[in-house]
């Protein structure tokens, strides 16, 4: 299939994940449908390529999909504060586990490509680095939707699927959600701020254009199964925010060392959800940017 032939229906397009995937199929001039929970909020996507879809409404996702007839379906839409997932757990379960419900449904017995983006909280952090075959056990309610939402896909039969997990996705955008740590880390280490940063818990940051280029990718060469799309250091979220720091060329004093247990999270975090990215790197050729180089890229995109 060429770049004419695709018609990519978006979700969760106001979010960091859907508005770079809105800027590389424009930049691609590749046709797409942008969707979004609440009003455009991009500057940069013509209205004539957006509507409002609330995945957790059915209804809404059958006609959506029915009038677009998309070949692909990217599932950018969650809901993705950890913490409002422990005290809104219906609504958490509507949106990530529902809302593909909601999508699988439609699609049955079609041919389109269903590209659902998945999470290192799937797992409980007590390996340091996941594979793809590693056991799910969830933490917490957003880690539970999302398995269920996995587990629901994979029960469907439906084979058409390219589920891409990711973990700490960072990049800079419009309109952005607050609780994204990069961002909110980036807006005070600029303001001179004190930072507590967590030292014990580990991850694999991926930069969002290289998540863009996996979706890409799977498109693509039309990959189906479960791929992790991450970045390729692990690291502690102290050090991460510490090399944001020095990046900024802000003293790393202003980035405290503190416990998980002193952060005291609603939510339960695992320790270390790394995730190996042997099999993209494989079957998909993905090469993750390098930290501080992304940092650079994001500097000179804005
Ligand atoms: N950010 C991260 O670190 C990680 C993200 N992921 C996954 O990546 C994907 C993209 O996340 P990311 O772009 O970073 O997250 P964002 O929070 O930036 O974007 C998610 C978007 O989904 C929207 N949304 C919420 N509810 C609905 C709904 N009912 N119908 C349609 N849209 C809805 C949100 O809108 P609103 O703001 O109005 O709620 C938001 O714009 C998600 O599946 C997420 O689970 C996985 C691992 C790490
Ligand atoms: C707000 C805050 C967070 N942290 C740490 C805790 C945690 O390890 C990390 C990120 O915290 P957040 O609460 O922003 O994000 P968190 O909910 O931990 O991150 C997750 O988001 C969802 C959507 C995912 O799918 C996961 O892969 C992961 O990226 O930063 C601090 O150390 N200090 C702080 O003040």
């Amino acid at each position: 299939m060429n770049d004419k032939q695709l018609k990519v229906l978006i979700t969760g397009s106001n979010g960091l994940l859907g508005q770079k995937l809105v800027q590389h199929f424009q930049r691609h001039e590749v046709e797409f449908l942008a969707t979004a929970n609440s009003k455009n909020k991009l500057s940069f996507c013509p209205a004539e390529n957006f509507e409002i879809l609330d995945v957790s409404n059915a209804v809404s996702v059958g006609e959506v999909i029915t009038a677009y007839k998309p070949t692909h379906i990217i599932n950018a839409a969650a809901m993705t504060n950890v913490d409002a997932c422990e005290d809104y757990e219906t609504e958490c379960f509507a949106v990530n586990t529902i809302g593909v419900a909601n999508i699988l449904e439609e699609i049955q017995g079609t041919d389109i490509h269903f590209i659902q983006i998945s999470t290192d909280f799937i797992f409980d952090g007590k390996k340091k680095l996941y594979s793809e075959e590693d056991t799910a056990n969830p933490l917490s309610n957003y880690g539970k939707s999302k398995w269920e939402a996995e587990e629901l896909i994979f029960e469907s039969g439906y084979n058409k699927v390219s589920i891409l997990r990711t973990s700490i996705v960072y990049g800079v955008g419009e309109a952005l959600n607050k609780n994204n740590i990069f961002n909110w880390a980036l807006a005070e280490l600029r303001a001179e701020k004190q930072l507590n940063i967590v030292n014990d818990q580990f991850r694999t940051p991926t930069f969002v254009e290289d998540l863009v280029q996996a979706c890409s990718k799977v498109i693509e060469l039309g990959e189906f199964g479960v791929y992790n799309i991450a970045g390729g250091e692990l690291m502690s979220m102290h050090d991460y925010i510490v090399l944001v720091a020095k990046y900024l060329g802000v003293d790393s004093s202003f980035v405290n060392a503190i416990t998980s247990e002193k952060l005291n999270q609603k939510a339960e975090r695992p320790i270390s959800s790394g995730l190996n990215i042997d099999k993209a790197k494989d079957e998909l050729s993905y090469v993750p940017t390098d930290f501080v180089e992304s940092l650079s890229k994001i500097d000179s995109d804005n």
